[in-house]
């Protein structure tokens, strides 16, 4: 039956003129190559499109009997020219909605079954049956008046979008209206006292579009003054007719200054007493200013320009002959060769780095047989990463640029000559509050009370400096006498004045305590940048180790 129905559409669509004049009456073949003869006997169609259709268990009997049905439908709408014309025209403006009704042609023919008898009623519903198909655009067309289709190209969607449009922007439309008729009004000689009703009530009705009528029409020219210097001149042009010239005054642009420092996302007048906001911005620029103002010592600022620290050009380092393409490249041999550069100083850290144990909790520490180094500091300021950069075994220890990856206490032993403490970090972390306090916990535990432990490495990220809980973990280190270095990471991605200006500033902090071991060290795991150094420092320690 659908088969049908879309043939005899195709058919409708291709053959109408023909069929106006002649009468269906048979239908042979079958399938693919499906023909229909008129009265005269012509083959007057032959439909191949059958072919594509996904139905093609179709018998000939029933496309015969729908294109019979359709004959008689035509033949009866023939016979009162009124009638066709109406028919004609609601044609004429469905192949022209088309276009959006066809791609939901299935759509559409569910609904043929509910259609079909209000159909038979009135002419619309022949029309949609004749058709066969944008039924919904049908309906629509048919409680329509025709005529505006014949002025408008019958594009019916636009046609309705535009009766939908709010009331404000009619409005506009008709204020826009007013004013090209009161323009044209300006222009003609005769002006009329209506037109001049017309533009008062535009410029009550809609001041802002209006206002921009009036504006003068500015034409600068320079002229010469009395002492024959040019001056810049202005000549209005006012809505009147009237002119003035007037000296141009130099325009003052408004800046509109924004705080970097508010952070409250306020509007400065929304009731927060200005005393405040300036208390509060003089302490957050004091704090930076005085950054600013540190004044690194010799000694660290030598140090950082010959281990090459802080963010630097490629081409500067090129230029010092290290290899860039190599991962950390700061700590290679300039100018070295191939074989060189695989070589760590002939210390502790050339051994493999081996994982020998992960603690969760204080009972399964092993037992501390080797010289231990820690390394801790808050979550993702480097820890697992100096491991790996140390020894220059990449991918032994997991790292990750999501805080909180190390959650346990890793123990890593160096060829039974030391053993490298991987801790877990404090402060934000990606994990549950009671996981991070028991971690944050056993990391305490840990450095005040563990009996191998020779040094603890306290990370702290170069842009960030040292915060509460840092100084916490110091205190606490003080109390139970456990010697600790500071090594500033990240340095590549400090200046490298900043970078000695935060060893400067941590070294003046903490210069009173007792258990801190001298200097602040400055690394980067990625650049390579005072690995070397680094590797050296802590290399002694395991020179201590009995046999
Ligand atoms: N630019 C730069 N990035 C670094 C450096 N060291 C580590 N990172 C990056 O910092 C991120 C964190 O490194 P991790 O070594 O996992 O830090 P972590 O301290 O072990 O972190 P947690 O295990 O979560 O406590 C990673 O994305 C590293 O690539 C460095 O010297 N320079
Ligand atoms: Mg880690």
């Amino acid at each position: 039956m659908a088969v049908g129905i879309r043939m005899k559409r195709r058919v409708v669509d291709k053959y109408a003129d023909r069929r106006r004049n002649k009468n269906i009456v048979g239908a042979k073949g079958h399938g693919g190559r499906y023909n229909m003869e008129d009265s005269d006997g012509e083959v007057f169609a032959r439909v191949e499109e059958l072919a594509h259709l996904p139905n093609m268990s179709v018998k000939g009997r029933n496309l015969r009997s729908s294109i019979k049905q359709s004959e008689k439908r035509f033949a009866r709408r023939e016979e009162n020219d009124s009638e066709l014309s109406s028919w004609r025209m609601r044609r004429s403006v469905v192949s022209k909605d088309v276009g959006r009704e066809r791609k939901s042609f299935f759509g559409v023919r569910k609904e043929r079954g509910k259609d079909v008898d209000a159909a038979k009623k009135g002419k619309a519903g022949d029309a949609r049956l004749f058709a066969g198909k944008p039924l919904r655009a049908m309906r629509k067309v048919a409680d329509e008046d025709f005529s505006d289709y014949e002025h408008n190209g019958g594009d019916f969607y636009r046609r309705r979008e535009r009766s939908m449009k709010t009331e404000a922007s009619a409005g506009k439309i008709r204020l826009k209206r007013r004013k090209f008729d009161v323009e044209l009004a300006e222009d003609s000689p005769r002006c009329d006292a209506e037109s001049v009703e017309l533009e008062k009530h535009a410029v009550t009705k809609d001041g802002e579009n209006q206002i921009s009528e009036q504006k003068p029409i500015r034409r600068p020219t320079r002229v010469l003054d009395k002492t024959g210097k040019k001056i810049r001149v202005q000549t209005k042009a006012m809505e009147k007719g009237s002119t003035e010239t007037s000296v141009s005054k130099k325009t003052t642009r408004r800046v509109i200054k924004i705080d970097p420092y508010d952070i409250s996302n306020k509007r400065l007048d929304d009731g927060v007493p200005k005393s405040d906001i300036s208390v509060e911005k003089e302490t957050v620029v004091s704090m930076n200013a005085q950054f600013r103002a540190i004044q690194p010592s010799a000694g660290i600022l030598s140090f950082v320009e010959e281990n090459l620290l802080g963010r630097r050009r490629l081409i500067e380092l090129q230029n010092a002959g290290y290899n860039v393409k190599l991962s950390a490249p700061l700590d290679n041999t300039p100018f070295s060769s191939a074989t060189d550069r695989e070589k760590i100083e002939d210390n502790v850290f050339r051994n493999k780095l081996e994982f020998f144990a992960a603690a969760k909790m204080s009972s399964s520490f092993p037992s501390p047989t080797l010289p231990e180094i820690a390394f801790a500091g808050r979550s993702n300021v480097g820890k697992s990463s100096l491991l790996n950069a140390l020894t220059r075994q990449w991918g032994v220890v997991r790292v990750s640029d999501k805080p909180g990856l190390t959650q346990t206490i890793n123990f890593f032993k160096l060829a039974s000559k030391l053993c490298l403490v991987d801790l877990p970090g404090y402060g934000f972390a990606y994990a549950k509050e009671e996981v991070k306090e028991n971690w944050e916990e056993l990391v305490k535990e840990f450095v005040s009370t563990r009996v191998g432990l020779q040094r603890v490495c306290l990370l702290v990220d170069t842009k960030w400096g040292m915060k509460a809980r840092d100084l916490e973990l110091i205190e606490l280190m003080e109390r139970s006498k456990t010697p600790y270095q500071i090594v500033l990471t990240k340095t590549d991605i400090a200046f490298p004045i900043d970078v000695a200006r935060r060893a400067m500033q941590i070294q003046e902090n903490l210069k009173n305590n007792k258990s801190i071991i001298d200097p602040v060290m400055m690394v980067s795991s990625k650049s390579g940048a005072g690995i070397r150094t680094l590797r050296n420092v802590l290399a002694k320690i395991a020179r201590f180790v009995k046999p």
